[in-house]
């Protein structure tokens, strides 16, 4: 449905976005992370046609460019501010964009507004404007849509409903490209990951597929601490330590133990444990900072 080719955008002189693949079929919903300043935001105005970039969008085998958005009209998008009037009642704004009214209520019902959404939307608090602003992103049996920080200012009743439609209109085939701060939150609801750091993406997996290769690290302990640091640190290996306890990743441990047993340094323990997805974006994140990143 969406397909994001070789796209690079420009803010300015200054390359924000290097090089994103990747592609959104019917029902994915993909969960968008990476640090402050990533480029997530942007990620998602390119593919709204709402900055400079050079690749290729189609969406719908419809390309789409800067000047070219006739293929966006079944997206519906959340981006920082909700688009909203403020001195239209929470209806006539939804009215404004609905091409069926019945689609209106039944968002107006689900989502829980029903008590102020006859009421101007000026006096309307953050999770009732981000509510109705997820509401608009949602009319008209949208292919695709885009939430930047969805979650933002809704309470958990709130999360919960926001969810459970994602989750409804994912099944009917509305594809979602979703970001948030909140890992937990979204590892709830997204079945891909897409982590990107610096503007490039590093990881686009489904989640299952993410979880399965990232989840373990291994828990070292030595008979010398001090040494361990220095043996890692000078053959470039990642590791983080916690109250003399190390985390290592997999992939390295046959190097470590050669290292180790060749200064006679002993090991404790070396055993495999698992980690939150929190630990593998943070862990992630820090291998690609070149190995050159310690966490003590
Ligand atoms: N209008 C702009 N002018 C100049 N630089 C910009 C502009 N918008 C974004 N940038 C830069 O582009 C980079 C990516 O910003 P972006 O807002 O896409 O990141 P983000 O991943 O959404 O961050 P956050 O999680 O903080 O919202 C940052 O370095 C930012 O400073």
């Amino acid at each position: 449905m969406l397909v994001v080719q070789n796209v690079n955008t420009y803010i300015g002189q200054k390359r924000i976005i290097t090089d994103a693949s990747f592609k959104i079929n019917p029902g994915n919903i993909i969960g968008l992370i990476g640090p402050n300043g990533a480029g997530k935001t942007t990620l998602m105005k390119t593919i709204l046609g709402l900055t400079k970039f050079n690749g290729q969008i189609l969406l719908n085998q419809t390309t789409v460019t800067e000047n070219q958005h006739a293929a966006l009209d079944k997206v519906g998008t959340l981006i920082e501010h909700p688009a909203i009037y403020p001195f239209l009642t929470g209806q006539q704004n939804l009215e404004l964009y609905a091409h069926d009214p019945d689609d209106c209520q039944s968002l107006i019902s689900k989502l829980n507004m029903n008590t102020y959404i006859h009421d101007k939307a000026k006096g309307y608090s953050l999770g009732m404007k981000q509510k109705l602003g997820i509401a608009i992103a949602l009319l008209n049996k949208p292919q695709l849509v885009i939430l930047d920080e969805p979650m933002n200012g809704l309470d958990v009743e709130a999360t919960i409903i926001v969810r459970r439609l994602i989750h409804q209109y994912a099944a009917k085939g509305t594809a979602f490209l979703i970001s948030s701060h909140i890992l937990s939150e979204l590892q709830k609801v997204m079945n891909q990951v897409i982590l990107i750091n610096h503007g490039h993406i590093i990881i686009n997996q489904p989640i299952a597929e993410f979880e399965q290769l990232h989840h373990q690290v291994y828990k070292l302990h030595t008979n010398n601490s001090q040494l361990t640091v220095d043996l890692l640190k000078n053959h470039h290996i990642h590791y983080t330590l916690d109250g003399g306890i190390f985390q290592v990743n997999p992939k390295n441990i046959f190097e470590i133990q050669d290292i180790l047993s060749s200064q006679h340094v002993y090991l404790k323990e070396l055993t495999p444990i698992s980690s939150s997805f929190e630990q593998i974006v943070v862990q992630l994140l820090n291998q690609q900072r070149g190995g050159d990143h310690y966490d003590d």
